[in-house]
């Protein structure tokens, strides 16, 4: 089955639609200022506007408070919410109940525990993102482009709806789905030539490698 595809920390006409026009299921607004994606939500809201019905259209945050995200949610008018940071299930459903809108929350792992912490959030996320636990140093929840061990995911309750995001990148897009049969992908430096700056190649070639991996017909006993 295709992977839905979603390519986040977009900033310019051209790249977004470049990624919905080559099948991005969604696409993803960084609020987070130390973010070299970070966006204002009245360029989001204008940007996405013109896509708007296409993709879906994710706001992304890091522990935003109410106030922060009635202006994201009253300007950008997200599909959905990415909840990046430390948000309990409480919170989860306080934000459902306030936007009515689904929620994405990603959890970072690097061990077999860190997949013990989502049965708190099963039945109240409408979907999971993994990603990679930040590197020391780092500033940023997301976007490190550092990935985790894959085979991780292989122990998840195959009801679990989830995005592996990570590090993700045209090469290693194919071995990543081939392990994970992962239900959604999700990518953003992978496709950057320099912090926050999408490259439109980039996109092409990750495309054309997802392509590659889920288009293909299954050949017996491989
Ligand atoms: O990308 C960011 O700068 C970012 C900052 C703060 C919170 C989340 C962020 N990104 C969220 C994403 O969904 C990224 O696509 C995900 O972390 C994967 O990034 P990458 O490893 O660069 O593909």
């Amino acid at each position: 089955m295709k992977p839905d595809i979603k390519i986040c920390g977009l900033k310019t006409p051209e790249a977004i639609d470049r990624a919905v026009r080559r099948g991005a299921t969604h696409i993803g607004f960084i609020f987070f200022g130390k973010s070299p994606r970070n966006i204002e939500p009245d360029i989001a809201g204008k940007l996405a506007d013109a896509v708007r019905g296409r993709v879906k259209i994710v706001a992304v945050t890091v522990n935003a408070d109410n106030d922060d995200l009635d202006e994201i949610v009253a300007l950008l008018k997200p599909d959905m919410l990415q909840l990046h940071g430390s948000e309990t299930p409480d919170r989860v459903l306080t934000v459902r109940a306030l936007y009515g809108l689904p929620v994405i929350k990603a959890f970072s792992v690097r061990e077999a525990a860190d997949l013990d912490r989502i049965d708190a959030y099963i039945g109240i996320v409408d979907r999971f993102l993994f990603d990679a636990k930040p590197p020391a140093g780092s500033d940023l929840p997301g976007g490190n482009g550092v990935s985790f061990d894959w085979t991780l995911m292989q122990s998840l309750d195959g009801s679990v709806d989830y995005m592996l995001s990570g590090g993700l990148n045209k090469e290693n897009v194919g071995l990543a789905l081939a392990v994970t049969k992962a239900p959604g992908i999700d990518i953003s430096s992978g496709v950057e030539n320099a912090p926050g700056v999408k490259d439109l190649a980039m996109i092409d070639e990750f495309f054309d490698a997802v392509k590659e991996a889920t288009g293909r017909k299954a050949v017996a006993g491989s």
